[in-house]
């Protein structure tokens, strides 16, 4: 098999405080892979080490077959800078140029900026634009040396859902060109129709791996939804054992017993207007993973 990256039984501490914490994953090259986890579960820990900022405490870590962050592998390997991270008073075009410098075979400045759709913008410094054309500059930069391997770090923060779309479209692309792309999200509703698979990070773990319909079919649960005004926490009081939540007046609750559940609601006079079941979202599966006390 093809791997991109393979990582066996990696740990690693921050002074005293365990981020990682023993992973073993084998990432196939060509694949749309989806880190999610909850804040601080360890997504960003995982980038650093795998682009080499970071080494580990033990384990072994594999990048396109060389050790992270190896000059074998630099000019194969692109990431996605945070917006912190470039200085506010450089233009558009001196980046795509200073960038460019870094490969060996980087696309053309005129090629970035149409990627960036930034053409009319070549002369703007980088603190003049705004959230969401700097999100598409920072993704250009990380897609400008054409690499085999693309690290994406929340690569939709800030833009409009045209612009969301078209990302969308774009990463897709990658992986038909045979890229591995890696990327880190919150937004777990858009990664579901583009990655291949899905890795669970819980706490420095990896809880589970797999494609968003494996995910979903293991946990053999669907999701009962409904309109209510009464609050989550009675709700969630009245069915300890079932993920409930609520956005606004919408409840989600993810069960292998949906009788059960309306009959437990029904008794307690929860009115329950709109009331569907579907399979689950991978947002419900996300939350059923994680949910539970942290170790
Ligand atoms: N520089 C640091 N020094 C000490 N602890 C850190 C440092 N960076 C991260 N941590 C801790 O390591 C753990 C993992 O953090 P990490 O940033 O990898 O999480 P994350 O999943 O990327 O979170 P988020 O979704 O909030 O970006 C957290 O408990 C965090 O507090």
């Amino acid at each position: 098999m093809d791997w991109a990256v393979n990582l066996e039984q990696v740990r690693f501490s921050y002074a005293n405080k365990a981020a990682i914490r023993g992973i073993t994953s084998q990432l196939r090259s060509g694949c749309i892979y989806s880190i999610i986890g909850e804040n601080g579960a360890g997504k960003t820990t995982l980038i650093k080490l795998l682009l080499g900022r970071l080494s580990p405490a033990s384990g072994q870590i594999s990048v396109l077959g060389h050790e992270p962050g190896a000059t074998e592998v630099k000019n194969d390997v692109g990431a996605m800078l945070q917006v912190g991270a470039l200085p506010n008073n450089v233009r558009v075009i001196e980046f795509i140029k200073l960038f460019q410098s870094y490969y060996n075979a980087p696309m053309s400045w005129q090629g970035a900026l149409q990627l960036a759709e930034l053409e009319r913008q070549k002369l703007t410094f980088f603190g003049e634009l705004s959230g969401g054309e700097k999100q598409r500059l920072l993704f250009c930069l990380a897609l400008i040396g054409n690499p085999k391997l693309v690290f994406l770090d929340e690569p939709t923060l800030g833009m409009d859902v045209h612009m969301r779309r078209r990302l969308w479209a774009r990463i897709v692309q990658l992986k038909q060109k045979g890229t591995t792309v890696i990327l880190t999200t919150h937004n777990l509703h858009e990664v579901e129709s583009v990655a291949d698979e899905v890795l669970i990070l819980r706490a420095g773990e990896v809880v589970a791996q797999g494609t968003p319909s494996q995910l979903k079919e293991n946990l053999q649960r669907s999701e009962l939804r409904f309109l209510s005004d009464y609050e989550e926490e009675k709700i969630r009081a009245l069915l300890p054992s079932f993920t409930v939540h609520k956005e606004g007046n919408q409840v989600y609750i993810a069960t292998d017993d949906v009788p059960q559940v309306i009959s437990l609601l029904h008794q307690h006079n929860v009115v329950m207007k709109e009331l569907s079941v579907s399979p689950l979202s991978l947002t419900q599966t996300f939350m059923d993973i994680t949910r539970g006390e942290l170790p």
